[in-house]
């Protein structure tokens, strides 16, 4: 059924043309595909046995007219034959007929002569009423001994003698002659030609007295002879022994008398006595069929001649129907041939159209179907292969040839197989086409996916008979797609989930919580200071650590809970499984204690602190947003509380959260509304003495806040950019008072302004330093700029050429909290520094804590070495004071002096009355 509907179906050539390249071929006995063109052999076969059968006719045509022919010439050589007969009697009897009155006008005249004289008239009488027994004769005469006629049946007695003629000698000389006949003769009584017929007249004692004479005329003889029905063309001739012509019909009077010896004829009856032959006439040259006899004891040869062509003229004609029916078959032949050749070249052409173009279309189909990657087949209703292309073939693993007519049971796992069955049987049910995806093995034991499509497949009745499919590998578009989705989803530094992929877990979440009570928290870890690490060792160092600490905080949690990256330094862990608010904590502590382990990058052992907030669903927010904002919450809270903390989100959080944006806002207008202000901090040598410099510090006095320090609202700044224009009057301002203090009269000291990295960025830094101090008129030796070493770190290049771009203004550098980064001092040979700021957390526990108080010695020791200034901030007591001085740090800073002060107040360092504290001894 199939196989008719793959003969028969429109759709044949494609699904043949599959079929034909992987299943049995379907018809490879195609006519006329022998020649392209011209006659092929079988054609050639057609004409020849066409032509054969054409000749066999004629053969038979030929055979049947040779039989005719033989046929016709026997009949008319009997004819002649008979006729030759029947004048051979005719004439014998006319001769005996007259030799008969010879012999009785011989006896009479004999009888009478032997009586003496004899009455003329009576002889005469008598030899008329003889001669009309012969009318064969024209006369009846007798001559005496010297042939002078005496008698004459006519009455009238010629003179005319025939003493001379040869029969008249031979009758005188030959008594024993009998009847004498002569060669034919021209008459010189009647002029015409005769024969004679004689005998002598003797008397008893057989002298010779004369003879008695009949002359038969040629005239009488061949109207005699047209009585024999010869035809038009037909002969009757008399001739003497000597073939000398007596008598003929059609009459030839030239040619009476006349010999036809040495001619066709003569040597055909030589030495035969009768006889039929066949023979041009030379004498009318007529071809004839004659009959001859010699006539026995007689001189005479009697012909008689049928002409040739009235004999076979039945013949020809039958000649020419058959001949004409042969060249009319033959045409007729010759026009079916044509008429079928043509019809069969073109039928040929036709069919080689055809052929080649079933053929091209054939192979075009094949070559396209096994061109393509995608996998194509054909089953019957009974789930057999009826065919597969080659990319089918290589997905199962096994030669085409071995997967036709088998069903999927036997081409695929047990498993797959029912699973294609049950799509097929899913499409011939419905009639419908049908997609479908399936996940399979392919030959070399890699999973792939494809992507299927089945069609049903109809015959002419729009039954279905079968089914179509193709499928396309896709499984590098999936992995393509996984590959873009998991871009999409994660983060591309640590690959970890990214705030999409988070929300999409934590909806699951939220929907498998459904009906169960269990909580999940929202965990925002943020690490602290990485900002400085960042700035100070680079993108590249930072973006290491954060990986590493990805690992270790994927490492701390269980493979259920979600842990992503927010941005930057900032993770956030959906936890679904855990049991409530202390096991929270617990998760969340042992996250911190991880952080809190040294990193290794690239040769730096870095220390670190997290942050932790923590938010709980459904309690503290039901969606992804709200949960990150009370986690954000409480992670700053955390930072707040010191950092290295998780703190769990409470609603007065977010009055915090609320706080910080509004000081946001606030600071925005801090500067025009003209609320900040600098504080300076006098510096001093080592020993006492006037205040060497101040530090210009910034304060921010908010309307309703109060006075904001510098920690709650300079982040806030740097994050906003606000630092730039903030930095810039700090500076001009700082500037400007010390010009302003000197111009009062006050000593020329230093003043120190502290450099935000982000200020430090800026491209114009130095261009703006330049422009300040011309402005505000102050030596660029009275300026210190105090950056800090992160500062330095983040890019130590532009690093140097700027700081050394600083320098050749003229200004001094002081490298600010010096010891709380992670730089190594061999850079600090590389910038041109003036100072080094120990940092006030070292001064803080120098005195009870070993290690501080060997980093400040470290420091000290560097600082010389380098041939740098030292000062130490921060020092709110004299153990301090005396401790440094010790050590040998060259200037000191901090409460034990004074606390930073409004402008105005600085003239009172100055005072002697408030001498500044010295060391102890
Ligand atoms: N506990 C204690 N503290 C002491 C003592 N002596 C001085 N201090 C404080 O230590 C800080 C020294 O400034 P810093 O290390 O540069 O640290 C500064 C500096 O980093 C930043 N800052 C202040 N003003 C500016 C500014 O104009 N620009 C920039 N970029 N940063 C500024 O804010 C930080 C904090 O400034 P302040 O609150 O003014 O705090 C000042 C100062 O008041 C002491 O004996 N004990």
């Amino acid at each position: 059924m199939l196989a008719r509907f793959f003969s028969d179906s429109p759709i044949h050539p494609c699904l043949a043309g599959l079929g034909g390249c992987h299943a049995p071929e379907p018809n490879a006995e195609t006519p006329f595909l022998t020649k392209q063109n011209g006659i092929s052999s079988r054609q050639f076969v057609y004409v020849v046995i066409a032509l054969l059968a054409l000749a066999g006719f004629c053969a038979l045509l030929g055979l049947e007219l040779n039989h005719s022919y033989d046929t016709e010439m026997a009949f008319a050589r009997r004819n002649v034959e008979n006729l030759a007969d029947s004048l051979e009697g005719r004439t014998r009897g006319a001769v005996e007929k007259i030799d008969l009155v010879l012999l009785e006008v011989q006896y009479s005249m004999q009888q009478r002569l032997a009586k003496g004289p004899v009455s003329p008239q009576a002889v005469n009488a008598e030899l008329a009423r003889l001669l009309s027994r012969i009318p064969e004769s024209q006369s009846l005469r007798v001559a005496d001994a010297t042939g002078t006629f005496r008698y004459d049946a006519s009455g009238k007695i010629s003179s005319q003698s025939i003493g001379d003629r040869a029969y008249f000698q031979r009758n005188k000389n030959d008594p024993k002659a009998g009847l004498v006949f002569s060669e034919p003769i021209f008459a010189r009584i009647t002029q015409n030609w005769v024969i004679t017929l004689s005998r002598s007249l003797r008397d008893k004692d057989g002298r010779f007295l004369g003879l008695v004479q009949a002359a038969v005329n040629a005239d009488s003889l061949q109207q005699h002879f047209q009585t024999l029905n010869v035809g038009e063309g037909g002969v009757v001739a008399l001739y003497d022994a000597e073939l000398r012509l007596i008598a003929r019909t059609p009459p030839l009077p030239n040619r009476l008398g006349k010999s036809i010896l040495n001619t066709e004829i003569s040597d055909n009856i030589r030495s035969r006595e009768k006889g039929a032959f066949e023979a041009l006439s030379h004498q009318d040259g007529i071809r004839r069929v004659f009959g001859f006899r010699r006539l026995e004891n007689l001189p005479f040869v009697v012909f008689v001649g049928l002409s040739r062509d009235e004999v076979l003229s039945e013949w020809y004609r039958k000649l020419t129907y058959y001949g004409a029916t042969a060249v009319v078959l033959a045409l007729a032949l010759l026009g079916l041939i044509l008429v079928w050749q043509r019809s069969y070249v073109r039928a040929v052409s036709m069919a080689h159209t055809m052929t080649n173009a079933y053929d091209e279309s054939s192979s075009r189909i094949r070559a396209l179907l096994d061109s393509i990657p995608d996998l194509a087949w054909i089953k019957d209703n009974a789930f057999r292969f009826h065919a597969v292309n080659e990319a089918y073939a290589r997905m199962c693993g096994k030669p085409a040839e071995e997967i036709i007519g088998k069903t999927v049971f036997q081409v695929w796992p047990e498993a797959l197989a029912r699973t294609f069955q049950n799509h097929d049987e899913a499409v011939l049910a419905s009639g419908k086409p049908g997609h479908f995806e399936v996940l399979v093995t392919n030959g070399e034991g890699q999973p792939r996916t494809l992507d299927y499509i089945r069609v049903p497949v109809h015959n002419e009745e729009g039954e279905v008979v079968g089914m179509a499919g193709i499928a396309r590998d896709i499984t590098e578009r999936k992995e393509a797609e996984a590959r873009i989705r998991h871009l999409a989803e994660h983060d591309a530094l640590t690959d970890l989930p990214n705030r999409s992929l988070l929300s999409s877990r934590m909806a699951d979440a939220i929907n498998r919580s459904v009906g169960s009570q269990a909580p999940m928290a929202l965990l925002l870890l943020d690490l602290d200071h990485f900002k400085n690490i960042n700035d100070s060792l680079g993108h590249e160092v930072g973006d290491k650590l954060l990986q590493l600490a990805t690992e270790r905080l994927r490492h701390t949690l269980d493979a259920a809970d979600t842990l992503s990256r927010s941005g930057g330094d900032e993770f956030a862990i959906l936890l679904t499984e855990c049991s409530g608010a202390p096991m929270i904590g617990r998760i969340a502590q042992r996250l911190l204690e991880t952080m809190a382990q040294p990193f290794n990058v690239d040769g730096h052992e870095l220390v670190l602190s997290a942050s932790v907030g923590i938010s709980m669903y459904p309690h503290d927010g039901t969606d992804l947003g709200a949960l990150l904002k009370n986690a954000d919450a409480a992670m700053y809270s955390a930072k707040a509380a010191g950092r290295n903390t998780y703190q769990f989100f409470t609603p007065e959080m977010n009055a915090r959260v609320f706080e910080r944006l509004s000081l946001e806002n606030s600071l925005r207008k801090a500067l025009p509304r003209q609320e900040l202000m600098l504080y300076y901090q006098p510096q001093y040598r080592v020993g006492g003495g006037d205040p060497i410099g101040f530090e210009a510090l910034l304060r921010w006095r908010h309307p309703e806040l109060g006075l904001v320090p510098p920690a709650r609202f300079i982040p806030i700044a740097e994050e906003t950019n606000l630092i730039l224009p903030i930095g810039e009057w700090v500076l001009a301002e700082a500037c400007r008072q010390q010009m302003a203090w000197q111009r009062a009269g006050q000593p020329a000291t230093t003043v120190a302004v502290n450099l935000s990295p982000v200020q430090f960025r800026q491209r114009n830094l130095v261009s703006l330093v330049q422009r300040v101090l011309a402005e505000t008129g102050l030596p660029a030796a009275q300026l210190e700029l105090e950056i800090t070493e992160s500062l330095l770190m983040d890019d130590t290049e532009r690093a140097v050429e700027v700081l050394h771009e600083l320098k050749s203004l003229g200004i001094r550098l002081s490298l600010d909290d010096f010891g709380t980064g992670y730089s190594s001092l061999s850079y600090l040979k590389r910038f041109p520094l003036d100072k080094i700021k120990i940092d006030q957390s070292f001064v803080r526990d120098m005195i009870k804590d070993s290690g501080d108080a060997a980093i400040i010695q470290a420091i000290i020791a560097i600082a010389a070495k380098l041939e740098l200034g030292v000062i130490a901030e921060g020092v709110e007591n004299q153990s301090q004071l005396d401790y440094l001085a010790l050590h040998q740090c060259g200037e000191v800073q901090g409460y034990l002096f004074s606390p930073p002060v409004p402008a105005a107040e600085v003239c009172r360092f100055f005072n002697s009355a408030t001498r500044a504290p010295a060391p102890m001894a």
